[in-house]
């Protein structure tokens, strides 16, 4: 820790995927800068999120593709997985990246790298107080980047039982006998994927009638079925009556009255964000009523001088969207032109294969009124997929036929997440979907038949 001012130019609360580089952004044109971050450096994204679980993943990756090896030629006995090791792996790759970062901020010459919590507690002219601990430091901007954590639902017993959640999971030594996973979306399906790879048997409790609910009901129900193909035991439309804990273990007891037996339960239903602590009554900065921080298309709170980026600002939940607030911010700050009006929403689902999404699902686009042609091609049919032996999935693409623009794409399946970015390009330079036509992608690949697919095209 390194206090060189108690009066700054900028301070920033939470070191999530946007603060650090905001503040590096701004020393750099000479500004005074404090970055106040509870807990190790990089947020939850290096340390109990993206980076770490897709480590794990690939490890996982390793163990199922040895054991499905012989109908490739290839004989592969007695596949076991170490947990420890793979946990081991993760650590070495993740610490490296951490020790980097943190040596790198602790020790700058200028920037104010201070590891605590900090919350704003007033306003004395045109600067803000900041405390931490016992002491108070002052700063006319503010950025807060504080993040978002995972919280369990409401069931009855639940917190009686040694439940995990993303960050405890990520450090088991040994795979659980018999993992229930609360929540089928993001976290829930691919670490509950990983760790059925690893050797739990895994049960899937999501409440919804569909998985990955925010999708096309039948791109959720082709990964669930590619989940059960698998072995995971996919469960969706169930009610948690309760939960009893059971000697070391827990029984789930669902609405029917069935009684599930687990040895862990890993609770992925949902995250809120990180505004409840930081004083933001005291400075008068709005939130709606998730209590999310509303900001203007520049991050702008309802407090003068104060911005929020972020998972906070809930314009985003991704290491992606928080990075490029970012960007975003940094270019205004320094009398540029760029906004996140207009940004279009891309993620994946890190299911193995993956799912890749750009823009609105066909439901969204019909629901919006855009007079939509839609055109979907089964993954088994894509040469690359057939070649590598990995068929499940899907390629959706939805077009504005009046406007020949694209408005949104699905790709579950063999590279869904990286031949999705191809399209997401495609919208963001603003290109005529039947750009897709003329162009020419490489063979053997799975991009290679969006000019197919595009020219499957129909109205729906
Ligand atoms: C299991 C999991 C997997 C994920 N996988 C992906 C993925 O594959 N791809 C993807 O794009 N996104 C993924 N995400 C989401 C991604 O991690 C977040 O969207 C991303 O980290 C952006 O967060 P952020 O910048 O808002 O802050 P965060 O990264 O959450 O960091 C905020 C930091 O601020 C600190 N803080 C909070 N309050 C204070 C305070 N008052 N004072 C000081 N410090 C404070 C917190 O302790 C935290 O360390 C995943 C999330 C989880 C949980
Ligand atoms: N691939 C990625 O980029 C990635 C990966 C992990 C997390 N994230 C981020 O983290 C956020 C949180 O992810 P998440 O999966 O925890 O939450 P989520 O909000 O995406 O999904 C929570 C799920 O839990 C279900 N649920 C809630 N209460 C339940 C109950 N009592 N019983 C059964 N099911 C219940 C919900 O219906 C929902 O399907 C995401 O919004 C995402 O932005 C992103």
């Amino acid at each position: 820790m390194a206090l060189h001012h108690t009066q700054f130019d900028t301070i920033v609360i939470g070191g999530g995927q946007a603060g650090p580089s905001l503040a590096s952004k701004l020393d750099a044109r000479g500004e005074k800068v404090a970055v106040f971050q509870e807990g190790p450096f990089g947020g939850t994204c290096l340390n109990d999120g993206c980076r770490p679980t897709k480590a794990l993943r690939a490890s996982a990756h390793a163990a199922h593709a040895a054991r499905t090896a012989a109908p490739y030629g290839v004989h592969v006995d007695g596949v076991t997985v170490n947990v420890a090791e793979a946990v081991d792996r993760k650590d070495s790759i993740i610490g490296a990246w951490r020790d980097g970062a943190t040596d790198y901020y602790e020790n700058h010459e200028t920037i104010s790298y201070v590891t605590a919590r900090a919350r704003l507690t007033g306003k004395d002219g045109d600067n803000y107080l900041v405390t931490f601990g016992d002491k108070t430091v002052t700063a006319p901007r503010i950025i807060l980047n504080p993040g978002a954590r995972s919280v369990p639902p409401p069931i009855e017993g639940l917190d009686a039982v040694d439940f995990l959640d993303h960050h405890t999971l990520l450090d088991l030594k040994e795979a659980p006998g018999h993992l229930v996973v609360i929540g089928g979306s993001y976290i829930g399906l691919e670490l509950g994927q990983v760790w059925s790879r690893f050797g739990s048997k895994v049960t899937i409790l999501e409440h919804g009638e569909h998985i990955i609910s925010r999708e096309d009901t039948d791109v959720s129900d082709a990964i669930a079925a590619m989940l059960r193909d698998e072995g995971l035991d996919v469960r969706t439309g169930v009610t948690i009556d309760r939960v009893e804990a059971d000697g070391g273990g827990a029984v789930v007891v669902l609405g029917d009255g069935e009684r599930l037996s687990c040895d862990r339960i890993l609770v992925a239903a949902g995250r809120i964000p990180n505004s409840d602590d930081l004083g933001l009554a005291t400075v008068g900065v709005a939130t709606d009523k998730r209590g999310y921080i509303t900001t203007d298309e520049h991050f702008l709170t309802s407090a003068p001088g104060i911005f929020a980026v972020g998972d906070v600002n809930g314009r985003g939940a991704f290491t992606h969207t928080s990075y490029q607030d970012h960007e975003i911010l940094a270019d205004h700050l320094a009398g540029g032109d760029r906004t996140v009006a207009g940004r279009i929403p891309t993620y994946a689902l890190f299911t193995d294969p993956p799912l890749g999404r750009v823009g609105m699902t066909e439901a969204q686009a019909r629901a919006a009124g855009v007079n939509i042609t839609v055109s979907n091609y089964e993954m088994a049919s894509v040469t690359r997929a057939a070649l590598d032996g990995i068929t499940p999935g899907m390629i959706r693409l939805v077009v504005d036929a009046d406007a020949d623009r694209l408005v949104g794409a699905a790709i579950f399946g063999l590279h869904g997440d990286e031949v999705i970015q191809a399209l997401s390009l495609l919208m963001h330079v603003d290109a005529p979907a039947s750009a897709l036509a003329t162009w020419l992608p490489i063979h053997p690949t799975v991009a290679e038949f969006l000019p197919t697919i595009y020219g499957g095209l129909e109205p729906a």
